[in-house]
């Protein structure tokens, strides 16, 4: 499997301005929205299901298509395994979900693959048995791979496609601070292989001069590109490089890439998650789940409401798995 990297600085500027509803997630004052409001489009929503079924609804069915095959689970962090909330460094995952992910990684090979920076996220779930992908994949610490895999000396250690960019990111990073410093409840998170310019905490009438800023810095920076999250902008190198091919890159140490009998499970609630989908999408194996209580535009085949869904299908899959073990019974 060949992993092309184009340092070609001749890449566009991903627009960023499309699809502003996205940028609703569910919060309430930075809490979780309570399981008991509904959705405001109840009937939209029912009708997005019918393309999006409940992953939770429809478990029978996907697990019957794992029966004798090898799952592989690949897990975003925020908004999927911890609420979204005002707060970015605020992000904690419950107890319940991190058993829940550690049970599942029993059992199953489990990576994180998250914007936020490696050791962030790994500090947020604290687990040894799962594999951590952060800067939306640019920062794998990958399973012992095969000697082919390995560098000349047999090396094994993070897998770094953008780590070039390491000086210019630091240096747009101190830049971006100079641009948006007078816009109140601006902040940014330095995520190593990316820069996030959080916008949650600034008032509405500044999103586009914040957004037109980072914009503008970006533009002038050919080997930067643009892309955005939940109230979040998120500057990354302009190199070909997305979850999906950290999923790709996950299955490839893990010796499944060729396998015919591999389905891999993405849970994942934001529009960086939509390459992993594409990738599973195109195996034509495996199941791509949203997270999202509103009808969004998305390639995932199932779906599921929210963190405290995602937990009870996590808990489910453990347990399926166990029922599929004879000495667990
Ligand atoms: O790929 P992910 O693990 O989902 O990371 C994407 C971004 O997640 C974080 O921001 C989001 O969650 C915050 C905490 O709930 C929230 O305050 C923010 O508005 C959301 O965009 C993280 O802080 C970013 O750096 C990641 O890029």
């Amino acid at each position: 499997m060949g992993f092309q990297i184009s340092h070609s600085n001749k890449q566009k500027v991903k627009p960023f301005f499309g699809r502003e509803n996205d940028d609703s997630d569910g919060t309430i004052n930075g809490s979780v929205k309570g399981r008991e409001l509904s959705p405001p489009d109840v009937a939209g929503y029912d009708s997005w299901l019918v393309k999006h079924p409940s992953a939770l609804n429809s478990f029978d069915s996907i697990m019957k298509e794992a029966k004798g095959k090898k799952v592989v689970v690949f897990l975003d962090y925020d908004g999927t395994l911890s609420p979204i909330v005002e707060d970015p460094d605020k992000a904690f995952m419950s107890a319940e979900m991190r058993a829940a992910v550690r049970e599942v990684a029993k059992h199953f090979p489990t990576s994180i693959i998250s914007g936020r920076s490696r050791d962030k996220v790994k500090q947020f779930v604290q687990l040894n048995n799962v594999y951590y992908a952060g800067s939306h994949g640019m920062d794998i610490m990958a399973p012992p791979r095969a000697v082919k895999s390995c560098d000349k000396k047999g090396n094994e250690g993070a897998f770094q496609p953008a780590k070039l960019f390491l000086p210019a990111i630091q240096e747009i990073s101190v830049e971006l601070v100079d641009k948006i410093k007078d816009i109140q409840g601006a902040r940014i998170e330095d995520n190593r292989f990316c820069i996030s310019v959080h916008y949650r905490q600034v008032p509405p009438e500044d999103h586009e001069i914040l957004k037109e800023k980072v914009k503008s810095l970006v533009e002038n920076r050919a080997e930067f590109r643009l892309t955005q999250g939940k109230m979040v902008l998120e500057v990354r190198p302009s190199i070909e490089w997305n979850k999906g091919d950290a999923l790709n890159y996950m299955l490839d140490t893990l010796g499944f890439s060729n396998a015919k009998d591999v389905l891999p499970l993405y849970i994942g609630d934001d529009r960086t998650d939509e390459d992993a989908f594409k990738v599973i999408a195109a195996r034509r194996e495996g199941f791509p789940i949203i997270v999202s209580s509103t009808p969004k535009d998305t390639i995932a085949w199932y779906s599921l409401r929210d963190p405290p869904e995602v937990l009870a299908f996590l808990l489910r899959l453990a347990k399926w798995r166990k029922s599929e073990m004879p000495f667990f019974k």
